[in-house]
Order: structure tokens, then C-alpha cells, then sequence
């Protein structure tokens, strides 16, 4: 966890971060409107019938004709229906509301995570952040809608109730009002823990979320072990824990009720006692004291609402707060106040020039120290060494993926920190041994690197890549939907389409992370056509794992432990019999002979 997230989770609760949804909501101020007249409007309609209620029992009765009564239950219908009105507007733009800002801070927290730099990711969990897009805005939801509204009901009718209470009555009012603290200051005391205790029941959740998002995401592997036992039994552990926790949370939060509406109706009923000793007094009239006690059972029932959705208001401030964090989070890859501008197109001149860098989630460990190397344009640079040697992390840096704490990564002479990320990343392109391959058709994983292109662009790319023969043979074509991660397509077939992703972009600097897996005879064959073809013109500097690779390089870089320890061709450094010649000895797919023959 990033210290924002962290801290985030220290921080304690109160109601506050809800404040930050204001900008969200202010943008629909006619459905805010909207509410809140309907809010009122039942509110008045709710507090109006005690009224009606005691010149019913005072006058009503006393009236032998019927004609007072009759007029009497014409308004109380009138006034029921205003009151259905009132609640069904309320619903819809309470609901709405609810819907329509969720939609929003969805869209502005993903948007603001796609853009986080990978060190974020290096100490966050995937899982995690997706449990907050979608657990939190859901809780946000309910409370920007219901929670809000029953809130805001509730405490119009609470404060209306009261006031009506001292209208009424003032010396009843008064006794009921005193016993208020003694009221509210147990229940926020208990309400306390209570709020704890639902913290506690979301972050179990959200953890187990994080792992079974993590088990579903390599079910191949999990399968492939026989571990789904014990993935099911780990998952289970971190359901019933959750349980535990949420049903420790729910007892809390009954006990909190029940104490609640014990204090509160008690009170009530003292105070009604009293009021029925003044009517046996003949000091309040019958009628009276039935006002009053409607206006204190609404005031009682509002309040043990209110002291209800308390503790749903803080669970979802808690969530607002999470997923403010996320919004907040700076990247630390950001573009320069005056970035300056690459030449379009770029020539494609790259150079480390003494980088020293460790990963942020590592700072006391170096992944390079003091790398110098550069490539002019259009050459192709293998870069070669044990695993672990920073081969990767040079992309990672030319890609700005991560600054480094000392040296400098620069193309055509400009530092990579002095231009815009996206206009740095726009000049390259990346074949990584991993590829990726969306969840869409085989046309829009191609047109990834160039979202616009249109079909014939994307055929030739995927012609140029030798992917277009076997894209013909799929149901659909181009049209066909390949599943999440590229499963429905094979290893050789995945980089192929990779390939044509890059060659569709036409960035002047390549970069290929060569796979190691195994590729049969003529998918290698085809895959290392295709990137003959992507090479040609340009910068290119790559991971190689094949002698056919490095023979055709200009130049090979050897790399150990974040620096260049051996460079030249494969000839020279086969003869020089450094790192290189034990190297390629034990990495490269052909026998010791065939290198010494090479070399001669
Ligand atoms: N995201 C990361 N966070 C922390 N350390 C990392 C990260 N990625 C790589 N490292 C560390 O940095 C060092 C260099 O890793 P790098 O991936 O660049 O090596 P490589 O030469 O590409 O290795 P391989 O050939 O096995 O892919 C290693 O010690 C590795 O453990």
C-alpha cells in the first residue's frame, strides 16, 4: 500500500469525506432541487396531520351533522396523495442522483488509476483497487441515494417534530428535550465502536476479493497444481472471516438500535405520562396531548432512523474517503511543466547515460548502476544477459514507467523527464514476451496502438506480422472476439498479433522483449519474419533470447548486475571469452560447435 492508502486506512471516521462528493452532485443541481422540494414537500405533509388529528378529536366530534367531518377527510385524502407525490418524486430523483454520481466517480477513479505510474501497482494490489471501483462506488450509491434521503427525511421531520412539540406544548416539550443527551450521548459513544467494527468487515471482504480476483485471473495455474482445494479452502477462510466480521459489525449495530429505541420511546413515555396527568388536571386538552404525542412519536421514530443510517453514512464516507485517495494519488511520472517537443517523427537516437535506479518498492536494492550505452537511429542492439541482469528495466525507464534517482534516459538528445510522457511513449513501440491481448475482436487488440485505423490499415499490418492467414481462418475473421488474456489463441498467434499491433503504430524506436518459450519450428519461423519486417528503418534494441537475433544485431550489449560489462558483435565477443561466450554457450538454442564456427 502506498502511504496515501495507508494513512487513509488510519484515518478515523467521521462523516467529512462525504464532503467530496459535493462537486459531483453540484453538477445536477435540478435533480438536487428536485429532491430536496420533495423532501420537503413530504416532510410538511407528515408534520400537518397531528394538526389535523387534534381538530378532529377537539372539534370533530362535537359537531352533530357529520359536515365538519365529511370536509375534513376530503383534505386528509388530498393531503395523502401529495404525500404519495411527494415520496415517489423523492424516490425517483434520490435514486437517480444516487445512480448518476456513482457513474461519474467510476469513470473519474478508473480514468485517474489507468494513469497511475507501475510503481503504484508494485505495492498495491490489483484486486484491491478493483474491490474500491466497484464495492465502494456501490456503497456510495446506496448512501447518496437512500441513505441520504432517509437522512435528510429524517431529520427535517425530527427538527419540524420538535418545534411542532414546543408549539403544542412547551412544558411537555421541554421535559422531553432535556432527556435528549442523555440520550444521543450514549448511542455516538456506541456508535463508535460499532463504525469499527464495519471497517473491519470491509477490509476483510475486500481482501478476500483480492484473492479470489488474483485465483480466477491464473485458474490454468491453479488447475495445473491440483490447487483448487486449497484455493477454494483459502477463499473460504477469508469468506467466513468476513462473515465473522460483518456479523460482529450487525450485532453491534442491533444492540445500538435496540439501546436506542429503548432510550428514546422511554422517554417518550414519561413525558406522555406527565402530559396524562395534566388532562386528568384538566390543564391540556385531549386532543392536545394526541398532537403531541404524534408529533413525539415522529420525532422519536426520526431519530432512532437517523442513529439507524448514522452508521450506514460513515461505512459510505469511509468508502468515499478510499476512493478519493485514488483520485488524489499523484503519479510521480507527470509532464514537465514546459515539456519540450520531439522532433515528429522522431530519428530515434537513444542514450543511457550513467543511470543509476532501484525500484521504489526496493530503494536499498539497484537494479542499475551507472548504465551508459547509446544507439544511434536505425541500428538494432541486442541486449544479452543473465537473468536478473536489468535487461528489463532498461524498457521500463525508456518507456518512463519509472525516473531514475540518478543518471539520465534521453532520445534524440532531449532528457525522457523534459517531454510529455505520451508524446515519448508515442515514438515507441513494445513487443513484450508477455503479450497482452484484450477481451475484444482481433481488430481492436490490433488497432490498440492506433485506435482509428481503419481495416485495410490493420490488415496490412496484420500481413506485414505474418498473423494475416491465420486471423482468415478464424470464425469471424477480423471480427472474432478473442477471450480475456488470449486464451482462444496460441502463444505463436499471440505475439504475431502483437507484432502487428506495433508495425500499425510505425513508432521509430522498437522495442522487442524476446519470448523464451518455445515456439514450434514454424511459428518461430513466422514470428521471426514478421519481426525482420518491423525492424527494418528503425531503432531497435532488443531482449534477445535467440542466436538468430543476436547475429543480426549491429551490436550486442551485455549487461550483469545493471551495468554494461561487454559489448561488440557476436564474432568479437565470442573470441573475447568473457560473460558473453559462457553465456551463449548455455543460453543459446544451438550446440557450442555451431557458435565456434560463427565465431571463426
Ligand atoms: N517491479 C519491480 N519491483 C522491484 N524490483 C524489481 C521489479 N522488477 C524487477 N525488479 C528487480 O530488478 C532487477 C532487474 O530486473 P529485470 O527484470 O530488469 O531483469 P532482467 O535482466 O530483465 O531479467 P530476466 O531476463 O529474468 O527477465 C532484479 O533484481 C529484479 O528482482
Amino acid at each position: 500500500m502506498t502511504d496515501a492508502v495507508q494513512a487513509g486506512e488510519k484515518k478515523p471516521r467521521s462523516l467529512k469525506p462525504l464532503g467530496r462528493l459535493a462537486p459531483y452532485v453540484m453538477r445536477y443541481r435540478g435533480m438536487v432541487a428536485g429532491a430536496l422540494v420533495s423532501l420537503a414537500l413530504a416532510a410538511v405533509t407528515s408534520l400537518a396531520l397531528p394538526l389535523a388529528v387534534r381538530r378532529m378529536i377537539d372539534q370533530g366530534f362535537t359537531q352533530p351533522d357529520g359536515s365538519f367531518i365529511n370536509g375534513y377527510f376530503a383534505m386528509l385524502m388530498v393531503m395523502a396523495v401529495m404525500l404519495a407525490i411527494a415520496s415517489a418524486l423523492r424516490y425517483y430523483f434520490v435514486i437517480t442522483l444516487g445512480e448518476r454520481i456513482v457513474s461519474d466517480l467510476r469513470r473519474d477513479v478508473f480514468a485517474s488509476v489507468t494513469r497511475l505510474s507501475p510503481s503504484f501497482f508494485d505495492v498495491n494490489q490489483s484486486g484491491e483497487i478493483v474491490s474500491r471501483l466497484t464495492a465502494d462506488t456501490t456503497q456510495i450509491k446506496s448512501a447518496v441515494g437512500a441513505t441520504a434521503s432517509v437522512a435528510l427525511r429524517n431529520l427535517i421531520l425530527c427538527c419540524g417534530a420538535m418545534g411542532m412539540m414546543v408549539v403544542t406544548s412547551p412544558k411537555l416539550a421541554s421535559l422531553a428535550l432535556g432527556a435528549i443527551p442523555l440520550i444521543v450521548f450514549p448511542l455516538v459513544a456506541f456508535g463508535r465502536s460499532v463504525r469499527k467494527r464495519s471497517r473491519a468487515a470491509q477490509d476483510t471482504l475486500a481482501e478476500a476479493s483480492a484473492f479470489a480476483n488474483e485465483t480466477i485471473a491464473a485458474t490454468r495455474t491453479v488447475q495445473a497444481f491440483n490447487g483448487e482445494d486449497a484455493a477454494a479452502n483459502r477463499y473460504g477462510l477469508a469468506v467466513e472471516s468476513a462473515y465473522d466480521a460483518a456479523r460482529s459489525a450487525i450485532r453491534s449495530r442491533a444492540l445500538l438500535t435496540g439501546i436506542a429505541i429503548t432510550l428514546i420511546f422511554g422517554s417518550v413515555v414519561a413525558v406522555l405520562w406527565v402530559g396524562a396527568h395534566n388532562v386528568l388536571t384538566g390543564t391540556l386538552s385531549a386532543g392536545t396531548l394526541g398532537q403531541f404525542l404524534l408529533y413525539s412519536v415522529i420525532a422519536a421514530g426520526s431519530l432512532g432512523s437517523l442513529s439507524e443510517v448514522w452508521g450506514e453514512l460513515s461505512q459510505a464516507a469511509g468508502a468515499a474517503d478510499r476512493l478519493t485517495e485514488l483520485l488524489d494519488e499523484v503519479s510521480p511520472i507527470s509532464a514537465p511543466a514546459r515539456p519540450e517537443t520531439l522532433p515528429a517523427p522522431a530519428f530515434g537516437r537513444v542514450e543511457f547515460s550513467n543511470v543509476h535506479f532501484a525500484y521504489p518498492s526496493r530503494p536499498g536494492r539497484s537494479a542499475l548502476r551507472g548504465l551508459t550505452f547509446d544507439v544511434t537511429p536505425g541500428e538494432t542492439v541486442a541486449i544479452v544477459g543473465p537473468s536478473g541482469a536489468g535487461k528489463s528495466t532498461v524498457f521500463s525507464l525508456l518507456l518512463r514507467f519509472y525516473d531514475p534517482q540518478q543518471g539520465s534516459v534521453s532520445i534524440d538528445g532531449i532528457d525522457a523527464r523534459q517531454v510529455t510522457p505520451d508524446d515519448l511513449r508515442e515514438c515507441m513501440a513494445i513487443v513484450p514476451q508477455d503479450v497482452t491481448i484484450f477481451a475484444a475482436s482481433i481488430h481492436d487488440n490490433i488497432a490498440f496502438s492506433r485506435p482509428g485505423a481503419t481495416r485495410d490499415e490493420v490488415r496490412a499490418a496484420a500481413m506485414a506480422a505474418q498473423a494475416d492467414e491465420f486471423i482468415a481462418r478464424l470464425d469471424k475473421g477480423y471480427d472474432t472476439e478473442v477471450r480475456e488474456r488470449g486464451v482462444t489463441l496460441s502463444g505463436g498467434q499471440r505475439q504475431r498479433v502483437a507484432i502487428a499491433r506495433a508495425i500499425l503504430k510505425n513508432a521509430p524506436v522498437l522495442l522487442l522483449d524476446e519470448a523464451t518459450s518455445a515456439l514450434d519450428a514454424e511459428s518461430e519461423t513466422l514470428v521471426q519474419k514478421a519481426l525482420d519486417r518491423l525492424m527494418q528503418g528503425r531503432t531497435t534494441l532488443v531482449i534477445a533470447h535467440r542466436l538468430a537475433t543476436v547475429l543480426k544485431a549491429d551490436r550486442i550489449l551485455v549487461m550483469d548486475q545493471g551495468r554494461v560489462m561487454e559489448e561488440g558483435t557476436h564474432q568479437s565477443l565470442i573470441r573475447h571469452g568473457g560473460i558473453y561466450a559462457k553465456l551463449a554457450k548455455l543460453q543459446f538454442d544451438a550446440g557450442a560447435e555451431e557458435f565456434l564456427a560463427i565465431a571463426k
